[in-house]
């Protein structure tokens, strides 16, 4: 019996998909070197691999459940784990890799799964959008804009993220938020339980997976000739600096909008139904191997 459940996203990232008979070798080959077993799944749409976990996870003692991708691939393997024994590990082979790189994860297969199987369990926190389960960012404005634009192309990748995002920039307007009541102007509005939407774009540099709180970033409206310096400081850990971003620690903030907002949970676009946004942290919620 396999004591290690990987699920792997071939959509992820931009070559896993071509690689997938190397990369379960290399992870059967690890895992029986540190005298383990890999049960190996591979996801055949957005959404399945919560299925797949839902199905296996009763069947077997994992000693953890592997999320082989990005974001939306952790996202959809943690779900089921949250408030549950069973950790997640993490090889961030997906696009932005926003949670892995916070963790300080390696990004390498071979790494990655050498510091799997020596690595510790730790607790984190996990954030909620209404009933939706996020991990590492969520948010709306710009960001959802983004993630929306991204969930549309045919490649993935870095590149393809700085494409998109450039090209949406220029055509973007600020949007009007109440946030707890107050009417808030934003570029976006971001809810930072890790501190990164990935790439190494730091939105709050402090965030704590552990601090029982989240960062509720919001980014003001700036001139579009500023835009380079944002980004600077966003890509150096230094936007906490700018005069065009507020913080505000929260373990429950309500939102409301004028009509249903496009939102993502950790980079996953998803056009809201209501206009009525409560986000709150989930303290102490999911294991994960780091
Ligand atoms: N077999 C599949 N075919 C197409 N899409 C899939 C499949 N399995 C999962 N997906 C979807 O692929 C999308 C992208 O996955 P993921 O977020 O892990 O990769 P990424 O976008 O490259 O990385 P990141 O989120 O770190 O930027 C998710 O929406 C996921 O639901």
């Amino acid at each position: 019996m396999a004591d290690y459940l990987f699920i792997l996203n071939p959509n992820s990232g931009t070559s896993l998909g071509r690689n997938i008979d190397a990369v379960a070798h290399a992870i059967d080959a690890e895992a029986s070197k540190n005298k383990h077993s890999a049960h190996i799944l591979f996801t055949e749409a957005r959404g399945h691999a919560t299925e797949l976990v839902q199905e296996n996870l009763q069947s077997g003692n994992w000693k953890a459940v592997v999320a082989v991708g990005g974001d939306g691939t952790v996202n959809e393997i943690a779900r089921p784990l949250v408030n549950q024994p069973t950790p997640i590990g993490i090889l961030p082979l997906g696009s932005g890799n926003g949670l892995g790189r916070h963790l300080g994860l390696p990004l390498t297969l071979e790494s990655s799964l050498k510091r799997l199987f020596a690595g510790s369990v730790s607790t984190i926190d996990s954030g909620l959008l209404n009933d939706i389960p996020f991990f590492c960012t969520a948010g709306m404005g710009f960001d959802a804009y983004v993630g929306h634009l991204f969930s549309q192309q045919t490649s993935r990748g870095l590149a393809t993220y700085v494409n998109v995002s450039f090209k949406a920039y220029w055509d973007y307007q600020p949007q009007s938020f109440r946030v707890n009541g107050l009417e808030t102007n934003a570029f976006s509005l971001t809810f930072a339980n890790a501190g990164q939407f990935g790439n190494n774009a730091w939105v709050a540099p402090h965030a704590n997976l552990q601090d029982g709180v989240l960062d509720v970033c919001t980014i003001k409206p700036f001139p579009k000739w500023f835009g380079t310096s944002l980004a600077y400081q966003l890509f150096t850990k230094q936007l906490k600096q700018s005069e065009y971003i507020a913080y505000q620690s929260v373990t429950e903030v309500l939102v409301e909008t004028d009509k249903a907002p496009m939102i993502h949970y950790d980079g996953e676009p998803l056009q809201l139904e209501t206009n009525v946004i409560k986000v709150k942290i989930n303290p102490q919620s999911l294991n994960v191997i780091i």
